[in-house]
Protein backbone atom coordinates (compact mmCIF):
# COMPACT_ATOMS: atom_id res chain seq x y z
CA UNK A 1 0.00 0.00 0.00
CA UNK A 2 3.14 2.42 1.28
CA UNK A 3 4.32 1.54 -2.35
CA UNK A 4 1.28 2.19 -4.62
CA UNK A 5 1.34 5.40 -2.72
CA UNK A 6 4.58 6.35 -3.35
CA UNK A 7 4.78 5.49 -6.81
CA UNK A 8 1.09 7.27 -6.86
CA UNK A 9 2.72 10.69 -5.36
CA UNK A 10 5.72 10.50 -7.79
CA UNK A 11 3.19 10.05 -10.68
CA UNK A 12 1.37 13.25 -9.01
CA UNK A 13 4.75 15.37 -9.24
CA UNK A 14 5.38 14.09 -12.84
CA UNK A 15 1.75 15.43 -13.60
CA UNK A 16 1.96 18.97 -11.69
CA UNK A 17 5.42 19.58 -13.35
CA UNK A 18 4.62 18.33 -16.72
CA UNK A 19 1.89 20.36 -17.79
CA UNK A 20 3.45 23.63 -16.28
CA UNK A 21 5.88 22.69 -19.04
CA UNK A 22 3.26 22.52 -21.39
CA UNK A 23 1.48 25.30 -20.34
CA UNK A 24 4.88 27.47 -20.91
CA UNK A 25 4.95 26.38 -24.62
CA UNK A 26 1.13 27.23 -25.03
CA UNK A 27 1.05 30.46 -23.16
CA UNK A 28 3.68 32.19 -24.14
CA UNK A 29 4.41 31.34 -28.15
CA UNK A 30 5.31 35.05 -27.84
CA UNK A 31 7.92 34.47 -25.63
CA UNK A 32 11.52 35.47 -26.71
CA UNK A 33 13.36 32.19 -27.56
CA UNK A 34 16.05 32.41 -25.16
CA UNK A 35 13.53 33.16 -22.30
CA UNK A 36 11.44 29.80 -22.99
CA UNK A 37 14.88 27.94 -23.85
CA UNK A 38 15.74 28.92 -20.08
CA UNK A 39 12.42 27.95 -19.07
CA UNK A 40 11.89 24.99 -20.45
CA UNK A 41 15.86 23.93 -19.73
CA UNK A 42 14.76 24.67 -15.80
CA UNK A 43 11.70 23.01 -15.99
CA UNK A 44 13.39 20.09 -17.51
CA UNK A 45 15.95 20.04 -15.03
CA UNK A 46 13.77 20.50 -12.29
CA UNK A 47 11.69 17.23 -13.71
CA UNK A 48 14.91 15.33 -14.01
CA UNK A 49 16.43 16.05 -10.25
CA UNK A 50 13.13 14.96 -9.22
CA UNK A 51 12.87 11.43 -11.42
CA UNK A 52 16.73 11.10 -9.91
CA UNK A 53 15.62 12.08 -5.89
CA UNK A 54 12.96 9.11 -6.16
CA UNK A 55 14.90 6.44 -7.52
CA UNK A 56 17.20 7.01 -4.95
CA UNK A 57 14.86 7.11 -2.16
CA UNK A 58 12.97 4.03 -3.34
CA UNK A 59 16.68 1.96 -2.57
CA UNK A 60 15.99 2.49 0.73
CA UNK A 61 19.46 2.19 1.52
CA UNK A 62 20.53 4.73 4.07
CA UNK A 63 24.03 4.08 3.03
CA UNK A 64 26.61 7.53 2.96
CA UNK A 65 26.86 8.19 -0.89
CA UNK A 66 22.84 7.62 -1.31
CA UNK A 67 22.63 10.53 1.07
CA UNK A 68 24.74 12.80 -0.92
CA UNK A 69 23.19 12.13 -4.04
CA UNK A 70 19.90 12.33 -2.40
CA UNK A 71 20.84 15.80 -0.96
CA UNK A 72 22.21 16.71 -4.26
CA UNK A 73 19.39 16.22 -6.28
CA UNK A 74 17.12 17.87 -3.57
CA UNK A 75 18.95 20.97 -4.41
CA UNK A 76 19.14 21.08 -7.70
CA UNK A 77 15.66 20.65 -7.68
CA UNK A 78 15.00 22.85 -5.50
CA UNK A 79 17.02 25.17 -6.96
CA UNK A 80 15.60 24.55 -10.75
CA UNK A 81 12.14 24.58 -10.08
CA UNK A 82 12.50 28.13 -7.93
CA UNK A 83 14.15 28.98 -11.36
CA UNK A 84 11.61 27.27 -13.54
CA UNK A 85 8.55 29.03 -11.40
CA UNK A 86 10.37 32.99 -11.37
CA UNK A 87 10.84 33.28 -14.92
CA UNK A 88 7.30 31.69 -15.23
CA UNK A 89 5.59 34.34 -13.02
CA UNK A 90 8.11 36.97 -13.66
CA UNK A 91 8.52 37.76 -10.17
CA UNK A 92 11.92 37.95 -11.22
CA UNK A 93 15.46 39.05 -10.47
CA UNK A 94 15.51 39.26 -6.34
CA UNK A 95 16.45 35.99 -5.41
CA UNK A 96 18.13 34.98 -8.42
CA UNK A 97 21.27 34.53 -6.08
CA UNK A 98 20.19 32.29 -4.01
CA UNK A 99 18.99 30.13 -6.37
CA UNK A 100 22.51 30.34 -8.53
CA UNK A 101 24.16 29.16 -5.37
CA UNK A 102 22.02 26.54 -4.78
CA UNK A 103 22.13 25.42 -8.31
CA UNK A 104 26.12 25.37 -8.12
CA UNK A 105 26.33 23.70 -4.79
CA UNK A 106 23.63 20.72 -5.27
CA UNK A 107 25.86 19.97 -8.54
CA UNK A 108 28.80 20.07 -6.79
CA UNK A 109 27.53 17.61 -4.63
CA UNK A 110 25.98 15.86 -6.96
CA UNK A 111 29.56 15.32 -9.14
CA UNK A 112 30.92 14.17 -5.81
CA UNK A 113 28.21 12.07 -4.75
CA UNK A 114 29.24 10.65 -8.63
CA UNK A 115 32.71 10.07 -7.40
CA UNK A 116 31.96 8.70 -4.71
CA UNK A 117 29.26 6.27 -6.35
CA UNK A 118 31.68 4.85 -9.04
CA UNK A 119 34.32 3.69 -6.30
CA UNK A 120 31.45 2.08 -4.63
CA UNK A 121 30.28 0.67 -7.50
CA UNK A 122 34.25 -0.48 -8.60
CA UNK A 123 34.40 -1.91 -4.93
CA UNK A 124 30.93 -3.64 -4.94
CA UNK A 125 32.11 -5.38 -8.75
CA UNK A 126 35.11 -6.56 -6.73
CA UNK A 127 33.68 -8.06 -4.16
CA UNK A 128 30.90 -9.89 -6.14
CA UNK A 129 33.64 -11.28 -8.26
CA UNK A 130 35.88 -12.26 -5.15
CA UNK A 131 32.57 -13.84 -4.00
CA UNK A 132 31.87 -15.74 -7.38
CA UNK A 133 35.60 -17.23 -7.48
CA UNK A 134 36.34 -18.53 -4.40
CA UNK A 135 35.66 -21.07 -2.01
CA UNK A 136 33.33 -19.29 0.79
CA UNK A 137 35.43 -21.54 3.31
CA UNK A 138 38.71 -21.36 2.71
CA UNK A 139 39.45 -18.56 0.41
CA UNK A 140 40.88 -20.43 -2.39
CA UNK A 141 39.98 -20.70 -5.73
CA UNK A 142 36.64 -23.11 -7.19
CA UNK A 143 36.89 -25.29 -9.83
CA UNK A 144 34.96 -22.70 -12.52
CA UNK A 145 37.61 -19.89 -11.27
CA UNK A 146 40.53 -22.47 -11.45
CA UNK A 147 38.86 -23.54 -15.24
CA UNK A 148 38.58 -19.76 -16.36
CA UNK A 149 42.09 -18.56 -15.55
CA UNK A 150 43.73 -21.54 -16.18
CA UNK A 151 42.23 -21.48 -19.96
CA UNK A 152 42.58 -17.74 -20.42
CA UNK A 153 46.42 -18.42 -19.61
CA UNK A 154 46.81 -20.84 -22.22
CA UNK A 155 44.79 -19.67 -24.77
CA UNK A 156 47.46 -16.38 -25.02
CA UNK A 157 50.70 -17.46 -26.34
CA UNK A 158 52.40 -20.18 -24.74
CA UNK A 159 55.92 -20.69 -24.94
CA UNK A 160 57.49 -23.85 -27.22
CA UNK A 161 57.96 -26.94 -24.82
CA UNK A 162 55.86 -25.63 -21.99
CA UNK A 163 54.45 -28.51 -19.45
CA UNK A 164 51.99 -28.15 -16.97
CA UNK A 165 51.06 -30.53 -14.38
CA UNK A 166 47.88 -30.80 -12.21
CA UNK A 167 48.30 -32.12 -8.22
CA UNK A 168 45.32 -33.20 -6.94
CA UNK A 169 45.48 -34.27 -3.10
CA UNK A 170 42.48 -35.09 -0.11
CA UNK A 171 42.85 -35.10 3.54
CA UNK A 172 42.76 -38.86 4.74
CA UNK A 173 40.54 -40.40 7.30
CA UNK A 174 38.89 -36.44 7.05
CA UNK A 175 35.56 -38.18 8.57
CA UNK A 176 37.54 -39.38 11.35
CA UNK A 177 38.07 -35.73 11.77
CA UNK A 178 34.47 -34.84 12.01
CA UNK A 179 33.27 -37.51 14.03
CA UNK A 180 36.00 -37.40 16.60
CA UNK A 181 36.02 -32.99 16.83
CA UNK A 182 32.88 -31.89 15.07
CA UNK A 183 32.03 -30.55 11.66
CA UNK A 184 32.95 -27.10 12.92
CA UNK A 185 36.35 -28.25 13.90
CA UNK A 186 36.64 -29.82 10.68
CA UNK A 187 35.81 -27.01 8.94
CA UNK A 188 38.70 -24.95 10.74
CA UNK A 189 41.16 -28.64 9.47
CA UNK A 190 40.24 -27.19 6.33
CA UNK A 191 41.18 -23.75 6.40
CA UNK A 192 44.63 -24.58 8.26
CA UNK A 193 45.60 -26.72 5.72
CA UNK A 194 44.54 -24.51 2.90
CA UNK A 195 46.52 -21.93 4.90
CA UNK A 196 49.55 -24.33 4.72
CA UNK A 197 49.82 -25.77 1.35
CA UNK A 198 49.29 -21.59 -0.06
CA UNK A 199 52.81 -20.85 1.92
CA UNK A 200 54.59 -23.61 0.01
CA UNK A 201 53.43 -22.65 -3.28
CA UNK A 202 54.56 -20.26 -5.49
CA UNK A 203 52.43 -16.86 -6.07
CA UNK A 204 51.56 -17.88 -9.51
CA UNK A 205 50.43 -21.53 -8.89
CA UNK A 206 46.70 -22.00 -9.16
CA UNK A 207 45.21 -23.53 -5.91
CA UNK A 208 41.27 -24.58 -5.84
CA UNK A 209 39.08 -26.43 -3.50
CA UNK A 210 37.55 -28.96 -5.83
CA UNK A 211 34.38 -29.61 -3.14
CA UNK A 212 34.85 -31.66 -0.13
CA UNK A 213 38.28 -31.93 1.45
CA UNK A 214 39.44 -32.51 -2.00
CA UNK A 215 41.89 -29.67 -3.22
CA UNK A 216 43.52 -29.40 -6.82
CA UNK A 217 46.47 -27.10 -7.49
CA UNK A 218 47.40 -25.86 -11.54
CA UNK A 219 51.46 -25.31 -11.83
CA UNK A 220 52.12 -23.56 -15.18
CA UNK A 221 55.33 -24.16 -16.77
CA UNK A 222 56.22 -27.55 -14.00
CA UNK A 223 58.02 -30.48 -14.90
CA UNK A 224 57.57 -33.85 -13.54
CA UNK A 225 60.57 -33.29 -11.72
CA UNK A 226 58.96 -30.31 -10.78
CA UNK A 227 55.46 -31.14 -9.73
CA UNK A 228 56.67 -34.41 -7.53
CA UNK A 229 58.95 -31.67 -5.50
CA UNK A 230 55.84 -29.33 -5.04
CA UNK A 231 53.66 -32.41 -4.31
CA UNK A 232 56.48 -33.82 -1.38
CA UNK A 233 56.82 -29.98 0.31
CA UNK A 234 52.78 -29.98 0.19
CA UNK A 235 52.82 -33.83 1.73
CA UNK A 236 55.65 -32.77 4.09
CA UNK A 237 54.17 -29.72 5.26
CA UNK A 238 50.77 -31.16 5.64
CA UNK A 239 52.53 -33.97 8.29
CA UNK A 240 54.18 -31.71 9.97
CA UNK A 241 51.41 -29.14 10.57
CA UNK A 242 49.66 -29.57 14.28
CA UNK A 243 46.45 -27.61 14.65
CA UNK A 244 44.95 -26.84 17.87
CA UNK A 245 41.95 -26.81 19.14
CA UNK A 246 40.23 -26.55 22.47
CA UNK A 247 42.44 -28.50 23.98
CA UNK A 248 43.27 -31.10 21.12
CA UNK A 249 45.88 -31.81 19.10
CA UNK A 250 45.01 -32.74 16.02
CA UNK A 251 47.21 -33.60 12.82
CA UNK A 252 46.50 -34.85 9.38
CA UNK A 253 48.40 -36.05 6.37
CA UNK A 254 46.78 -35.85 2.30
CA UNK A 255 47.34 -38.55 -0.37
CA UNK A 256 48.46 -36.89 -3.39
CA UNK A 257 47.77 -37.56 -7.35
CA UNK A 258 49.89 -35.59 -10.02
CA UNK A 259 49.63 -35.44 -13.98
CA UNK A 260 51.78 -33.62 -16.42
CA UNK A 261 51.22 -32.86 -19.84
CA UNK A 262 53.25 -31.28 -22.70
CA UNK A 263 50.10 -30.10 -24.80
CA UNK A 264 49.57 -26.81 -22.78
CA UNK A 265 45.65 -25.60 -24.34
CA UNK A 266 42.73 -24.41 -23.16
CA UNK A 267 40.96 -27.38 -21.49
CA UNK A 268 43.80 -29.74 -20.56
CA UNK A 269 42.81 -29.14 -17.22
CA UNK A 270 39.91 -31.02 -16.78
CA UNK A 271 41.73 -33.84 -18.84
CA UNK A 272 44.64 -33.20 -16.33
CA UNK A 273 42.38 -33.77 -13.16
CA UNK A 274 40.94 -36.97 -14.25
CA UNK A 275 44.15 -38.55 -14.74
CA UNK A 276 45.66 -36.79 -11.17
CA UNK A 277 42.43 -37.77 -9.82
CA UNK A 278 43.51 -41.82 -10.94
CA UNK A 279 46.52 -41.08 -9.35
CA UNK A 280 45.02 -40.04 -6.40
CA UNK A 281 42.97 -43.02 -6.20
CA UNK A 282 46.23 -45.02 -6.19
CA UNK A 283 48.01 -43.17 -3.75
CA UNK A 284 44.82 -43.72 -1.19
CA UNK A 285 45.05 -47.30 -1.64
CA UNK A 286 48.80 -47.53 -1.73
CA UNK A 287 48.34 -46.12 2.46
CA UNK A 288 47.48 -43.00 1.82
CA UNK A 289 49.77 -40.24 2.86
CA UNK A 290 51.88 -40.50 -0.52
CA UNK A 291 51.87 -39.25 -3.75
CA UNK A 292 51.62 -40.97 -7.12
CA UNK A 293 52.02 -39.99 -10.87
CA UNK A 294 49.27 -40.60 -13.47
CA UNK A 295 51.64 -42.32 -15.69
CA UNK A 296 53.25 -44.07 -13.10
CA UNK A 297 49.99 -45.66 -11.89
CA UNK A 298 50.25 -49.41 -13.11
CA UNK A 299 54.26 -49.15 -11.64
CA UNK A 300 54.25 -47.44 -8.36
CA UNK A 301 56.94 -46.27 -7.05
CA UNK A 302 57.77 -45.01 -2.95
CA UNK A 303 58.48 -41.16 -2.35
CA UNK A 304 62.02 -40.08 -3.71
CA UNK A 305 63.06 -36.74 -3.84
N1 LIG B 1 33.90 -30.10 8.14
C1 LIG B 1 33.64 -30.32 6.86
N2 LIG B 1 33.55 -31.60 6.43
C2 LIG B 1 33.29 -31.82 5.13
C3 LIG B 1 33.12 -30.76 4.22
N3 LIG B 1 32.90 -31.32 3.00
C4 LIG B 1 32.92 -32.65 3.15
N4 LIG B 1 33.16 -32.97 4.43
C5 LIG B 1 33.29 -34.29 5.05
O1 LIG B 1 34.47 -34.94 4.59
C6 LIG B 1 34.31 -36.33 4.85
C7 LIG B 1 34.85 -37.09 3.69
O2 LIG B 1 34.81 -38.43 4.02
P1 LIG B 1 35.32 -39.56 3.04
O3 LIG B 1 34.93 -39.22 1.64
O4 LIG B 1 34.83 -40.86 3.61
O5 LIG B 1 36.87 -39.48 3.08
P2 LIG B 1 37.91 -39.65 4.25
O6 LIG B 1 37.27 -39.92 5.56
O7 LIG B 1 38.82 -38.47 4.20
O8 LIG B 1 38.67 -40.93 3.81
P3 LIG B 1 39.79 -41.06 2.71
O9 LIG B 1 39.61 -39.90 1.76
O10 LIG B 1 39.54 -42.37 2.06
O11 LIG B 1 41.09 -41.00 3.41
C8 LIG B 1 32.81 -36.57 5.08
O12 LIG B 1 32.62 -36.84 6.45
C9 LIG B 1 32.17 -35.24 4.73
O13 LIG B 1 31.03 -34.97 5.52
C10 LIG B 1 33.20 -29.42 4.71
O14 LIG B 1 33.06 -28.42 3.99
N5 LIG B 1 33.48 -29.26 6.03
Amino acid sequence: MVELFKYKFQLGCLAILLPLLVAVVIIYPTTEPLILADLLFDGGMALCCLYLMFNIEELKESREIYRILLAASTMMFVANFWDFADELTNVLDSKDIIEDILKAAGFLLFLFGCSQWVKFHKKQCELMSRLAETDPLTGVLNRRALTMRADSLLSGPVPENTIVSVIIFDIDHFKQVNDSFGHQVGDIVLVEIATAVKSVIRKNDYLARLGGEEFVLFLYDTDLHGVKQVAEKIRNCIEQLTISHDGNEITCSVSLGLATSCNPIPGVLEELIGQADNALYEAKSNGRNCWRVADECHNPQEVQI
